[in-house]
């Protein structure tokens, strides 16, 4: 039964100095410190319950976001949550709709982000006032009486999603402190800054795993179209299966052009972890511009947009390979995957879910990974709780973490 009405909402910045590691580095952000505008929302029921809920950024403007939902927040606080889920898509469209914030996006950018945190944290409340798993709370909303879910639920707690890491290649890492993760057969490395970097990195890579594991190519929007085609015909014969934001997120046309150039090569093109929204996933679909779609738990209006592109992706028969890593995001999209191939697409060819091996101990539910796969959560809601810990020691500027890294600087 959903209760109570939200009495308060509290967002807070959240900063891991991840870049004194290189950790997530690449060809454009070279020293990001995985972040989060995280939020917790409170009702006035007697259970306790409380959502959680966070968007993923990479240190400064973080409090932007922060901004950002605290603007939102008037349309949250004194709401009911059973007025908000029985309509959530009156209350999706009342948030991306206001008439005034509106303009600072629509459904991009900063408040795009709030959005998603603030959505996240209703998902996750609601889920847990259900006293279910995310993924499992989804399936029961998607009531499609599809052939074999129950088969693949099965599937999915015997053997879980496959994964694939990016941790063994940050741009930023030396050659001798490439971490190849045991039982992984599926690597991304970062490219774009340096052709002739690439190119020895990813033969030093490619010798690591041999012939048969799978290897994927990330630019992070470093080229421009045609140098992305010429830049990526060069490292062909490493045999990526994709190359992922070769330009600029933005750029549909260039997309297709690229992935039409990379067709004869057998490379696919990769995109979506800074696709703003659903409308721009929809016509990078209608122009055959991607090969592999990178939902992103985050940076979508949360699991309503997230839904909708899942449906697209299906209907256009494009497999969903989700972005994932930073601050939760494994977490989060997990359960977003999981619901994918039971409910939706019913298929794990050409699929995979993005694995990163850092922030994990930061989280109440963290993801569990067995044999290279996600196994599915187990706890009520949607993985997006931090331990109160570490959101006290993390908070920027102030916690305590901060306060002797900045008294050193
Ligand atoms: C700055 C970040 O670490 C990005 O490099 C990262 O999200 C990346 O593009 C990825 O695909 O995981
Ligand atoms: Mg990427």
């Amino acid at each position: 039964m959903v209760r109570g009405r939200i009495t308060r909402l509290a967002v807070s910045d959240v900063r891991f100095p991840t870049s004194l590691g290189g950790h997530g580095s690449d060809a454009m952000h070279p020293d990001p410190d995985y972040s989060a505008a995280y939020v917790v929302i409170e009702t006035d029921a007697s259970d306790g319950l409380k959502g959680y809920g966070l968007t993923f950024t990479l240190g400064k403007g973080t409090e932007v976001v922060v901004c950002a939902v605290n603007a939102l927040s008037s349309h949250v606080v004194n709401k009911d949550l059973e007025e908000i889920v029985s309509n959530f898509r009156g209350f999706y469209r009342e948030l991306t709709s206001d008439g005034q914030l509106r303009w600072i996006g629509p459904e991009k950018g900063a408040v795009h982000l709030a959005t998603a945190a603030v959505l996240n944290a209703v998902w996750d409340l609601w889920a847990k006032q259900e006293g279910k798993v995310m993924y499992l709370e989804l399936n029961e909303i998607l009531q499609n009486g599809l052939i074999g879910k129950k088969e693949r639920e099965e599937q999915m707690l015997k053997h879980g999603y496959p994964a694939y890491t990016t941790s063994c290649a940050w741009l930023g890492y030396p050659d001798h402190d490439l971490p190849l993760i045991a039982n992984v057969s599926r690597f991304k490395v970062k490219v774009g800054a340096d052709l002739q970097d690439d190119i020895r990195r990813c033969r030093l890579i490619r010798e690591m795993i041999g012939p048969d594991k799978t290897l994927m190519l990330d630019a992070n929007q470093r080229w421009e179209v045609k140098e992305a085609i010429e830049w990526v015909t060069k490292l062909a014969e490493f045999k990526p299966l994709w190359i992922e934001e070769p330009t600029s997120p933005d750029d549909i046309l260039g997309h297709a052009a690229i992935s039409k150039a990379l067709v004869p090569l057998g490379i696919g093109v990769a995109t979506g972890e800074q696709c703003h929204n659903r409308v721009i996933f929809k016509q990078l679909l209608q122009a055959k511009a991607l090969s592999y779609l990178q939902i992103d738990s985050c940076r979508l209006g949360s699991v309503n947009e997230n839904l909708s592109v899942l449906l697209m992706a299906k209907k256009f028969q494009i497999p969903v390979c989700p972005h994932a890593g930073g601050v939760g995001l494994c977490e989060l999209v997990q359960h977003l995957i999981i619901f994918d191939y039971i409910s939706v697409s019913g298929s794990l060819e050409n699929r995979m879910c993005e694995y990163v091996d850092h922030l994990h101990e930061h989280f109440r539910y963290p993801v569990v990974i067995k044999k290279a796969s996600y196994v599915p959560p187990q706890d009520a809601g949607y993985s997006t709780e931090m331990k109160e810990d570490s959101a006290r020691k993390y908070q920027f500027p102030q916690g305590e973490i901060w306060q002797k890294l900045l008294s050193k600087s």
